[in-house]
């Protein structure tokens, strides 16, 4: 039996759920100075009075690389990224970060701010939600997930961030964000880079992606030996590129790399458009190891020459099928193929999202060499910690019913504070009209979308985060990657034409094994949708109205819903047998897919769709 609509909204804003059981659930920066390029391995090497860094455990087989791990260790850390492999990751026992992390300094160039402190203006004044957010995660609620791999020689996943030899200046990082075990995405990802492989990662939303590919960076980075950097230019030559769909997306991205980089020795860079052009220019040329950047703001500084690719090791795609859609294709082909980037095989790629469409995995396979498949949970599929409802309200009712929900939402708020409330709606004019119609009728909210200035968006995404305002209405610019806490209830008040971009949308809530609750308008204008939703929904153990059953059955195939007539979800594209009768394909599940899984999913190779 379904809870109200109230209870959901309480059980969800004070963390428990009714279907938790049956769901499984400064310091100060010195003047930059011009400085020489120093190589990530030799930054903040201790100088020679000051003790060695005790070994990480490595055979003393010594390499260039003794900064990290003293004098008589290293070789782990050896050769390109096709020879590190597992193997060499066995010891990892000492406290290697001591000689890396006292200093802090990027090799001396400047004090690195401590990202872990104030690190958001807000807190203090605004901020009203002070417990930390990743203490008490039911990440059990992920460990039924099957799990699917496929490509050659897939490396097996590990249990525990100490299985892994991250460093010790990231293992420190790692616990400051209160990560205590890695999610299953990071499990499997994470060992699947370090060994140097080629990844395409579908899992759903909310479940660690982001440190599944910024792990895998800074510690190679921290590693590797790469060739110098030129040096006296003012173009700048990033080892590893990160793209995000969105601003904001970028700058949250750039947050989190820090945490993760901090006193790593490695230096993390965010570009992206909307704001001032110069000041990005001056923190690029302080140096960059890892640039985080959306499209266009890149283009223009590769324009520019400002940036150079020819030195990237890493390309991490965040959002990899919104980044491969036809909006985004063509500059995405602009940086990847056309600029100075090293091709694929000489350079790593990681393509990472929620959704991945099989037209969108056939064509990112243009970016990758060799790699391997990875999808945690179908792909596409939404996570059982949303509870999703679907309701029909027809067009003209579509306000009153949204006051009605929000005046539940009111009566039921937890300690006198409101649940956040995200609100998508279809077009830019339609989030600012509604939002000025809900501050008429006494809810305070605001907005974020592309008619917005940047500095707008941004001080609205602050108010809301902190709950000042506790009602966002969002176009489809906040529907991907945000990680928002406390958003306890995605109200979709326009439903988007996509299956997947509705999976993205209610991501927003639910997120690190967290309950939340997502509402949908539903009304004759969303026909396309009512299959995939309702498919979508079962699959995520929902209840499915008999109306949009009804619908669902109605609507006609080949509706341009990806998912609409055919197969619903997608596994990895090359298993597809016109993959393969097509030629262009070899045989990548000629056993590797099997290896290495004795584990927890029953014994070789796991595919829940098969
Ligand atoms: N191992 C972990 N332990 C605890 N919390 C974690 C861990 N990994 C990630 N998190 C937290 O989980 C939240 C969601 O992570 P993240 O934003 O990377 O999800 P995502 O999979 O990229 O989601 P989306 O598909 O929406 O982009 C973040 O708040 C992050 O700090």
């Amino acid at each position: 039996m379904r809870t109200s609509w109230a209870d959901a909204v309480e059980n969800v804003a004070t963390g428990s759920s009714s279907n938790a059981g049956t769901r499984g659930e400064s310091e100060r920066p010195s003047a930059p100075t011009k400085s020489t390029y120093v190589p990530p391995h030799l930054r903040n090497r201790p100088p020679a009075s000051e003790s060695p860094a005790p070994s990480l455990g490595g055979p003393s087989s010594g390499n260039d690389r003794s900064g990290y791990g003293g004098p008589t260790s290293g070789s782990r850390w050896a050769g390109s990224r096709f020879d590190y492999g597992r193997q060499g990751y066995g010891g990892g026992g000492g406290r290697g970060g001591g000689g890396w992390g006292g200093r802090g300094g990027w090799g001396g160039r400047e004090r690195e701010t401590n990202p872990f402190g104030n690190d958001d203006a807000v807190v203090g004044t605004e901020n009203e939600f002070s417990e930390q957010e990743n203490t008490g995660i039911n990440f059990d609620a992920y460990e039924d997930i099957p799990v699917e791999t496929s490509g050659d020689n897939v490396p097996p996943p590990v249990n525990t961030f100490a299985e892994i030899d991250l460093g010790d200046a990231l293992n420190l990082n790692i616990r400051r964000c209160k990560y205590v075990k890695p999610t299953p995405v990071q499990r499997h990802a994470i060992p699947i880079s370090l060994a140097g492989r080629d990844l395409m990662a579908c899992a759903q939303t909310g479940s660690g992606k982001t440190a599944a590919f910024c792990f895998p960076i800074i510690c190679g980075i921290m590693k590797g030996n790469f060739p110098q950097r030129p040096r006296g230019v003012r173009t700048v030559f990033p080892l590893a590129l990160i793209l995000s769909p969105t601003r904001e997306l970028s700058m949250q991205i750039h947050e989190e790399a820090r945490k993760f980089s901090y006193q790593t020795g490695v230096r993390v860079v965010v570009a992206y458009g909307g704001a001032p052009i110069n000041q990005q220019l001056r923190e690029l040329e302080r140096g960059v190891d890892i640039l985080v950047a959306t499209p266009g703001r890149l283009v223009d500084l590769l324009e520019r020459a400002k940036v150079s690719l020819q030195m990237i090791r890493y390309l991490a795609l965040d959002e990899a099928d919104r980044m491969l859609d036809m909006g985004f294709e063509p500059q995405i082909r602009k940086i990847v193929e056309q600029m100075d980037m090293p091709p694929p095989g000489e350079r790593q790629t990681m393509l990472f999202s929620a959704t991945f469409p099989k037209e969108i995995q056939r064509m990112a396979s243009d970016f990758l060499s060799n790699y391997i498949f990875l999808a945690v949970g179908r792909v596409g599929s939404s996570t059982e910690l949303i509870v999703q409802r679907v309701e029909f309200v027809p067009e003209n009712d579509k306000r009153s019913h949204l006051m009605d929900l929000l005046h539940a939402q009111k009566a039921n708020g937890v300690q006198g504070k409101q649940a956040l409330t995200l609100v998508f709606v279809e077009t830019k004019k339609g989030a600012d009209s509604l939002e000025h119609w809900l501050y008429l009728n006494g809810f305070p909210a605001t907005t974020i979308h592309g008619d917005r200035s940047q500095q707008e968006r941004e001080l609205a995404l602050r108010s809301f985060k902190s709950g000042n305002t506790p009602i966002l209405v969002a176009t489809d610019v906040a529907a991907r990657g945000l990680d928002i806490p406390h958003v306890a209830h995605v109200i979709n008040f326009d439903l988007p034409n996509d299956i997947d971009d509705y999976v993205h949308r209610i991501g927003r809530t639910g997120r690190a094994g967290k309950t939340g609750l997502a509402t949908a308008f539903f009304n004759e204008n969303n026909k396309s949708l009512a299959k995939p939703l309702a498919d979508l929904m079962k699959e995520a153990n929902q209840e499915v109205p008999d109306w949009l059953t009804r619908f669902a059955s109605r609507a006609s195939y080949g509706s341009k819903n990806r998912r609409g007539g055919g197969r619903f979800g997608g596994r990895d594209f090359r298993r597809d047998p016109s993959y393969n009768r097509s030629g262009s394909g070899n045989d990548y599940y000629g056993g590797g897919s099997s290896s290495g899984y004795g584990g927890g999913y029953g014994g070789g190779y796991t595919s829940a769709w098969d």
